[in-house]
């Protein structure tokens, strides 16, 4: 966002989170400048455009949006909107960037619901094209045409979506990627060759599992889960899935998930 000349203030309870943020963000920024997708100045414009805190009301004080991007947990995420609600200026648009869960029922704890919606982003986030913008039951129109504009001047396309677990992405995602895990699981296919398969023979870009990797196994698990319980049976996790989670066996940020990446740098 900060390229896109937004001020920007990330926050983070874990201030070891904030520098592996800065210091992801200083390699990416090192790379754009290298294959000029932007010049040195813009980088070190772009730096001064960023903050890093620890501190909510800090971040949030003269805050337009806000966008929330804590773990996939219900209970987290209107903790963290009923005190956004308390703190921010009465026109701050709050958001958040859940996969599947319900922007109206995380806005029914506020004061603001027609100031609430979902801007969700995919990873990695400076390269995906898409926001999938969701509108909750009490989303204004107006809230909607401010979100759409952020991301347009974040030069992302966007969706419109009307709130239903998983909206349209992760509902497909979680699927495609919950089937995948069960054929490794049955032994149908190595997971190189199920990815191998899914792109060469359907044109995906990117294998199911070696996605899953890269959006971490524990947030897949809890998005699975969620879709679980609000749309039901077919898609009940991956009993591979759980078990991995529970080594903490968490895909590319762990070093291991269903490849193994202890042998590449930073990716822990
Ligand atoms: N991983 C992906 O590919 C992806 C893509 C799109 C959307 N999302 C969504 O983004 C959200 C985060 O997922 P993730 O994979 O980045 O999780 P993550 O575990 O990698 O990151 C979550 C961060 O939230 C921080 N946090 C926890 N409690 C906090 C609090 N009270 N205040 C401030 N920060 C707090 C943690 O320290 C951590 O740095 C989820 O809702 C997920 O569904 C993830």
């Amino acid at each position: 966002a900060s390229v896109n000349h937004f001020q920007v203030q990330l926050q983070d309870i874990s201030t070891k989170a904030l520098e592996k943020a800065e210091a992801y963000m200083k390699a990416e920024m090192k790379k754009a400048v290298e294959r000029r997708f932007l010049t040195a100045e813009e980088e070190i414009e772009s730096f001064h455009r960023i903050t890093f805190t620890t501190s909510m009301e800090e971040a949030v004080r003269e805050a337009d949006l806000v966008i929330e991007a804590v773990l996939e947990k219900m209970d987290l995420k209107i903790e963290i909107f009923k005190k956004l609600d308390e703190i921010c200026p009465e026109h701050t648009i709050l958001a958040t960037n859940t996969s599947t869960m319900s922007p109206t029922e995380i806005a029914a704890q506020t004061s603001r619901p027609d100031k609430c919606i979902a801007m969700h982003f995919f990873n990695p986030p400076h390269k995906m094209k898409l926001v999938e913008i969701i509108r909750g039951l009490n989303t204004s129109d107006e809230t909607y045409e401010s979100a759409r504009q952020v991301a347009e001047q974040m030069k992302k396309e966007t969706v419109e979506v009307n709130e239903f677990p998983g909206f349209v992405t992760s509902r497909m995602n979680c699927l495609i990627g919950n089937e995948a895990m069960n054929m490794l699981m049955e032994g149908v296919a190595s997971a190189a060759d199920i990815d191998k398969a899914i792109k060469l023979g359907l044109n995906h870009p990117m294998g199911p599992l070696e996605m899953a990797d890269l959006v971490g196994l524990d947030t897949r698990l809890r998005n699975i889960e969620y879709l679980y319980q609000t749309l039901g049976e077919k898609y009940r996790p991956c009993p591979l899935l759980t078990k991995y989670v529970k080594a903490g066996r968490l895909g590319k940020k762990s070093g291991v998930g269903f490849y193994d990446y202890s042998n590449e740098v930073g990716s822990k």
